[in-house]
């Protein structure tokens, strides 16, 4: 099969990550006799030095000409002081809004080999297998107004929470066709005791539940969902929530993971191509320094195989491989346990290459989310 991968690898680690994740790609490629082609675009910091726009139009037109588009991460402190439309993370939130990347998915389960490596116990964490829907191109992060003034002689800041229905509908419906193929279970978060915009989501997710009377639906306050993440997360089957409470919440659960490097996720498009990207950041504090973990963006790139190209015997052989480096032992710096010696990026992408041509036993990770 012929696939055009449109590449963004944006700043700091992102440009790290997203090599390892295309060598793997490429490997995977020839394994399988496929014709993955890789075109790079700018995005983020990067952009705007070269550009002078977070988001320069030709990335638009590469990406939306792709049959999927693989991301690193944008950010970093150099960056940290320009006017809104100058900031890297502009960028991300407009390639979103273009693409209608209005769903992010962010698969949460434990590679049986870092059960203990996590600060959290074995018994918490053994058998997790949930997936956060993050609704991904409204609420808070693009809301009108936004900004500064002075009112009435007070310097005054404003950011708006606005969400359509419609979007609503989309988001929560995705969430229970997910939770259909899964364990049934459907966990809208919101703030319903506080924000009128979370009474319309559960009024919204209540009528959708009339269309899926399979589903079980509950509802939880994002304060009481943040504790239960950590109390008891095998409760959980498919969560669904608005934009920031899913950011900051998939934050918190890539901890059940071993690591905010392992979790991978998959920005779905309603009408084009899907977006694949780590969850985390442009991680300054390690940047150029090939210590970045780059799991988390190999595995988005395996949900990219499965999800956007249909190759399922490819996105689990990504898996597999990545599970039986870490089950030998080898671990980057933020999943390594004592007296373990950490590897680097470029040697944790090596092994992962290596072992993709060995049989292995099925990954006990993934794929539930498809
Ligand atoms: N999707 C994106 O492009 C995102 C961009 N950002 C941007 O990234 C910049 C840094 O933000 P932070 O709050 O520091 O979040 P971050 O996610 O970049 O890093 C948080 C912590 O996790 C560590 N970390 C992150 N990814 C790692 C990896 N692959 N391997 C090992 N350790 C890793 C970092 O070293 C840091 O200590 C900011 O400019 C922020 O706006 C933040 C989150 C998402
Ligand atoms: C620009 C931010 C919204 C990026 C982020 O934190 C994320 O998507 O997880
Ligand atoms: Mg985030």
């Amino acid at each position: 099969m012929k696939k055009n991968i449109a590449v963004l690898r944006g700043d700091g680690v992102g440009k790290e990550v997203v090599k390892g994740a295309i060598e793997v790609l490429k490997a995977i490629g020839e394994q399988y006799d496929h014709e993955f082609s890789f075109q790079h675009a700018l995005i983020g910091g990067t952009a705007i030095d070269k550009e002078g726009t977070p988001l320069p139009a030709d990335t638009l037109e590469v990406c939306k000409h792709s049959d999927a588009v693989l991301l690193g991460a944008v950010g970093g402190p150099k960056w940290d002081q320009n006017p809104p439309h100058l900031r890297p993370e502009k960028g991300l939130l407009q390639i979103r809004k273009a693409l209608n990347l209005y769903a992010n998915v962010r698969p949460v389960t434990c590679f049986n080999s870092l059960l203990d490596a996590s600060p959290l116990k074995r018994e918490i964490i053994e058998n997790v297998n949930f997936v956060i829907v993050r609704e991904l191109t409204g609420g808070l992060y693009f809301g009108k107004p936004s900004g500064r003034k002075i009112e009435n002689g007070e310097e005054t800041v404003v950011d708006t929470l606005s969400y359509k229905r419609v979007e609503m509908e989309r988001i929560i419906e995705k969430s229970f066709e997910m939770a259909r193929a899964r364990k049934k279970k459907v966990t809208s978060v919101d703030k319903a005791n506080v924000l009128e915009s979370s009474r319309m989501w559960r009024e919204v997710a209540e009528e959708v539940a009339k269309r899926y009377p399979d589903v079980a639906l509950e509802h939880m306050l994002v304060d009481n969902a943040a504790m239960q993440l950590i109390r008891n997360p095998r409760q959980f089957d498919v969560i669904v929530t608005e934009n920031m409470f899913g950011d900051i919440l998939s934050d918190e659960a890539s901890m059940l993971t071993g690591s905010l490097g392992m979790l991978p996720s998959a920005s779905l498009s309603s009408n084009g191509p899907s977006l694949y990207e780590p969850i985390h950041g442009s991680a300054p504090d390690i940047a150029n320094m090939n210590i970045a973990n780059p799991i988390a963006t190999i595995l988005s790139a395996a949900m990219m195989l499965r999800l956007s190209f249909g190759m399922e015997d490819e996105a689990k052989a990504v898996e597999r491989a990545v599970e039986q480096v870490l089950a030998a032992g080898y671990r980057t710096a933020d999943v390594v346990q004592f007296p373990r010696k950490s590897i680097s990026t470029t040697e944790m992408t090596e092994r992962i290459k290596e072992a993709l041509v060995e049989d292995g036993a099925i990954s006990n990770i993934m794929s539930a989310y498809a």
